[in-house]
């Protein structure tokens, strides 16, 4: 059976007539273009240009915008593919009228019918759902995000009471730095809106439970059910059947966000996609890259698209290498078990690292629509070349004992066999075998257990041919060639390296930094991935997540090298708990002519 799926769509709204009471005569159509297009957004709040600001609260699709002048516009999110009208035409929905289309669209009508959005955390007391899933909520409530009738609801096979469930996430919520004055209020009238449910993730009865419990705080509105997948993904397929066939909305929109990993290679994540439609049109399933909700990584296309100085410059011509940068100064203390069936390929490169380089390289898409970008992204994992065991270096860490203190090696965690082989670092070599990067080493490099915490995008240019200041440097030219820097975190920055005359009367030059650093730039705090995750989420849109043949193609990368390394038992290179990882990783960008750029250098 597949859920009711009334997924609002959200582009190119319509403009409704201005509300009669007010004052101001402007219409619509006197908004410049700039304005039109941020008022075409799907999450028109959030988008919009500094002159607008949105004078409804709610995550309705029927906004009013007041603009500086006073003057006020009332947008209407139109109804598009796969609306209640179409998924009747489908025969997906057996009973629907003018009235449900409109409601299930979250349009509110004059008799005062509005949606309500349930959001199911299923694995509620898990690791994720208190690090992550509740304080992302909490603040998206916080900034008043949320619609105005919404209700959390916590599931898991812990017994648990509302009291018990709002006493552990109170416990994890903390207040953006500059909001901090109604917080401890905005908390309490959060957590009231928080409950549980304690069931089995295969229980089919314990779900009819949830859906009575939904209900009741549904009030007869039009239900919009967002189910969290927070869980280990052997039970993904159950919890998906169970919801669907018990707890999905009867007519309102109902989506399903899963975590990764969705399989472990290609066969595996074909057969989890096959077992997931059974339930879920593709277009209910929202498949989480945490990666792509950061703000430095949701910034790469405003760079590279809205910037004439870098577009140009982006492709072979200009552009030596590309590095994609994860480390983290911790192990995988607590996950061990999780981790060691994974390890860092699968856990890191196959999807956050992977998912930044298809950011990176695609081609301008037709528009900034979820398909068109998706569609993009997809081209260049299909130009790549599967990675060949040659082209990469594994490590494990071991223990170590600095300033008195012994760090445990990977395979001391108890819930990971004494000898496994399993990676906890990785370098590898990629190639786009198309006209824009033919020949431009992407490389990745991913570890536990380093020196540091950070995540970044290095971009390595060409020299500059026949530079007049060549002497300068002295034989190494590369050492002299520009280098951009994203630093995806911590410490968010773009800078840019650049050669630059020493002051003083000789001729000396230094390589200096054009610094965009965030925290001295703008203010406000960034928010978590997950909030902006979890808002388009709710909201329909769809652009941050991975579609199903974006996942295919992903994983025909990974997964002829996953073979190989675990066919022919490689033995990963062993480092230090918190060093710089295997000096493999430097071989192997030496072969491409490669320096890693966060080697030797603080920025
Ligand atoms: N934690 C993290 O930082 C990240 C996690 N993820 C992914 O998110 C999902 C959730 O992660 P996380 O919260 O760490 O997971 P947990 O191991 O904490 O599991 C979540 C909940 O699922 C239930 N559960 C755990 N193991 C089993 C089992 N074998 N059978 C049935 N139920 C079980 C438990 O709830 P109960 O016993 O109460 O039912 C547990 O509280 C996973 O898919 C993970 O890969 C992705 C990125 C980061
Ligand atoms: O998906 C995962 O990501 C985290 C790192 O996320 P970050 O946002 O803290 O950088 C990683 O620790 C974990 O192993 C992996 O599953």
């Amino acid at each position: 059976m597949i859920m009711a799926a009334l997924s609002s769509a959200h582009s190119c709204p319509t403009y409704s007539s201005l509300p009669s009471s007010s004052s101001s005569s402007s219409s619509p159509s006197s908004l410049t273009s700039l304005q039109r297009i941020a008022v075409s957004s799907p999450t028109t709040k959030r988008f919009l240009p500094a002159k607008l600001s949105l004078q409804s609260q709610s995550v309705s699709h029927r906004n009013v915008l007041r603009m500086q002048d006073g003057a006020v516009a009332t947008t209407v999110t139109p109804v598009e593919n796969d609306t209640p009208l179409n998924k009747l035409k489908e025969g997906i929905l057996s009973v629907t009228s003018t009235e449900e289309t409109k409601e299930a669209a979250g349009i509110d009508d004059d008799s005062g019918n509005e949606s309500t959005v349930s959001i199911t955390v299923v694995g509620a007391s898990g690791d994720l759902a208190k690090k992550k899933i509740f304080p992302a909520l909490f603040a998206l409530y916080y900034e008043d995000f949320l619609p105005k009738h919404f209700t959390v609801y916590g599931y898991a096979r812990s017994k648990m009471t509302d009291a018990e469930l709002r006493n552990m996430v109170s416990k994890t919520l903390t207040c953006r730095i500059d909001k901090r004055e109604n917080c401890g209020e905005k908390m309490d009238q959060f957590l009231k809106r928080c409950f549980y449910h304690s069931g089995q993730y295969d229980s089919q009865q314990n779900f009819e439970e949830l859906d009575k419990k939904l209900k009741e705080h549904e009030a007869g509105r039009v239900s919009n059910r967002l189910f969290y997948l927070s869980i280990p993904p052997n039970i993904f397929v159950d919890a998906v059947r169970c919801a669907s066939l018990s707890a999905s909305s009867g007519n309102g929109w109902t989506r399903v966000i899963v975590e990764k990993p969705f399989g472990r290679d290609s066969d595996s994540s074909a057969a989890l996609t096959k077992a997931l439609k059974q339930y879920l049109e593709e277009d209910q399933i929202f498949r989480i890259d945490h990666y792509l909700g950061k703000e430095l990584v949701e910034n790469l296309s405003v760079l590279r698209f809205s910037n004439l100085i870098f577009e140009p410059l982006w492709s072979r011509q200009y552009i030596r290498n590309v590095q994609l940068i994860f480390s983290e100064d911790f192990g995988t203390e607590g996950r061990g078990g999780y981790f060691d069936n994974y390890g860092i390929i699968r856990d890191i490169m196959q999807n956050h690292l992977l998912q930044i380089l298809a950011l990176f390289a695609m081609e301008t898409p037709v528009s900034l629509d979820a398909e068109d970008i998706r569609n993009e992204k997809v081209k260049v994992l299909r130009s790549m070349r599967p990675l060949q065991l040659e082209n990469v270096v594994v490590g494990q860490y071991k223990s170590h004992t600095k300033g008195g203190v012994t760090y445990p090696a990977y395979t001391d965690d108890k819930t990971v066999p004494k000898d496994s082989l399993t990676p906890t670092f990785a370098a590898a070599a990629l190639f786009i075998d198309n006209a824009r990067w033919d020949g431009v080493p992407f490389l990745m490099k991913a570890g536990k257990a380093l020196h540091k915490k950070r995540a970044e995008i290095r971009v390595q240019f060409r020299h500059v041919p026949g530079n007049l200041y060549n002497r300068n440097f002295g034989t190494d030219l590369d050492r002299a060639t520009n280098e951009l820097v994203i630093r995806v975190q911590p410490d968010e920055a773009i800078y840019l390296k650049i050669n630059n005359k020493v002051p003083g009367l000789g001729m000396r030059l230094d390589r200096s930094n054009l610094n965009l650093h965030y925290a001295a730039r703008y203010s406000k705090e960034i928010p978590d991935a997950y909030e902006r995750l979890l808002l388009d989420a709710i909201e329909g849109e769809r652009r941050l997540f991975i579609r199903s043949d974006e996942l295919n193609a992903a994983w025909a990368l990974f997964t002829p090298l996953l073979k190989d390394l675990e066919e022919k038992k490689i033995i990963p290179e062993y480092y230090p708990y918190g060093s710089r990882g295997p000096v493999g990783a430097h071989y192997l960008a030496a072969r491409y002519n490669v320096r890693w750029g966060d080697v030797g250098v603080e920025q």
